[in-house]
């Protein structure tokens, strides 16, 4: 019997949706703050892979989802293209930065990327090899803007303005960015298939701050091309596409990027996703993570809005993001009994 999860990407509408979460490993598990405390730091977590195998596996034997997502980073590509790459406790990643064209020459390209990313290779066979047969296992990279915006600003921003300057200033040095992103991409996901991943996830968590024909150029047509290219060298393979915040970018974005599913953020209404978005295909989504936090009734119903406003098509369960640190691991469980119980 396909798995759930597979079913829904080619196309069927299920009783049930598969259900799984944006970072379903993380903080809000004391078992996984236990094994980052082994590891030591993040960095070294994702770069561990007994220890990454570990982290992805605690949400399965804790709630029994639908899916795993590899644990690993987005930043992890430009640190393997040569990149300085640390987290900030508290406050988050620190890159160096790439402003100038003498930045962007002693970036890497190429195979040698594989060098720093064998370890998360390792742990996708791994995961391969130890999930439960009902369970698919997702690989993921960032999409080439948003790493881009890390880049370019060397840590995370509100609004991205360091990444929407070196655009206004220095198109061609953006863009060559945007090209190296994608290349480096393709090849970072096609590894991550050879050794096991079957569904690929691009996260474009700040695609919603591009507009218009920016829109088009630098979210949407990186995410067609490396959907085509995986697809040309992997036929079949499922590819997710998650432009955050994209708003009436949504719409058409499966036909526009070849995509299988588009992940929607809880910036609009299932009911508003349903029409203009799941008629194109299967959405993934949209539960806002604040529910995991508050937890209750509102939990409840919210939950049930979005089973129901997507239930007849193919539809994947998730949130609208990823779940946050104050979550409190019950409320996740009161979600998943809803999703399947009703
Ligand atoms: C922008 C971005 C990043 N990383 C990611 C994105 C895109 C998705 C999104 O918008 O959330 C994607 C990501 N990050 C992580 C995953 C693993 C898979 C998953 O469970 O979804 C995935 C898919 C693990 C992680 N990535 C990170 C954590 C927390 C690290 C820890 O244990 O301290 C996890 C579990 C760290 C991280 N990594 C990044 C940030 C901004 C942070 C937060 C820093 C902080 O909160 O201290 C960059």
């Amino acid at each position: 019997m396909t798995k759930t999860i597979l079913r829904a990407l080619a196309g069927e509408t299920l009783p049930v949706p598969p259900i799984w979460m944006m970072r379903q490993a993380g903080r809000y598990l004391p078992e996984y703050k236990a094994t980052r405390a082994e590891a030591g730091d993040f960095l070294s977590l994702c770069y561990n892979p007994e220890l990454a195998t570990e982290v992805t596996l605690q949400p399965l034997r804790r709630y029994g989802f639908d899916a795993a997502i590899l644990f690993a980073d987005i930043l992890l590509l430009p640190q393997a293209l040569g990149a300085d790459l640390w987290f900030v406790t508290g406050e988050g990643p620190r890159l160096s930065t790439v402003t100038t064209q003498a930045d962007f020459d002693k970036l890497g390209r190429g195979e040698m990327i594989h060098d720093t990313l064998s370890p998360i290779y390792q742990t996708v066979r791994n995961l391969s090899k130890r999930l439960p047969e009902n369970v698919t296992l997702i690989g993921f990279a960032g999409a080439p803007w948003t790493v881009a915006t890390y880049m370019i600003a060397g840590q995370g921003t509100k609004d991205q303005g360091p990444a929407h300057a070196l655009k206004a200033e220095n198109r061609p040095l953006f863009e060559a960015l945007i090209e190296r992103l994608t290349e480096g991409t393709i090849d970072y996901l096609s590894e991550q298939v050879k050794a096991g991943a079957e569904v690929v996830k691009i996260f474009d968590s700040w695609a919603g701050s591009l507009k218009g024909e920016d829109f088009r150029r630098y979210a949407l047509e990186p995410a067609r091309i490396i959907t085509k290219e995986l697809k040309a060298r992997f036929p079949g393979l499922p590819v997710i596409a998650f432009p955050r915040e994209a708003g009436e970018g949504y719409i058409g974005f499966h036909e526009a990027t070849g995509a299988d599913c588009v992940a929607i953020d809880n910036s609009v209404t299932p009911e508003w996703a349903a029409e203009h978005v799941q008629v194109s295909g299967c959405v993934q989504g949209n539960l806002a993570s604040s529910h995991m936090v508050t937890g209750g009734e509102d939990l409840v119903r919210e939950t049930r809005r979005v089973v129901e406003a997507f239930r007849n098509g193919p539809h994947i369960f998730n949130l609208g993001h990823g779940i946050t640190p104050d979550a409190d691991p019950e409320n996740v469980q009161l979600m998943i009994d809803t999703v399947r119980g009703g």
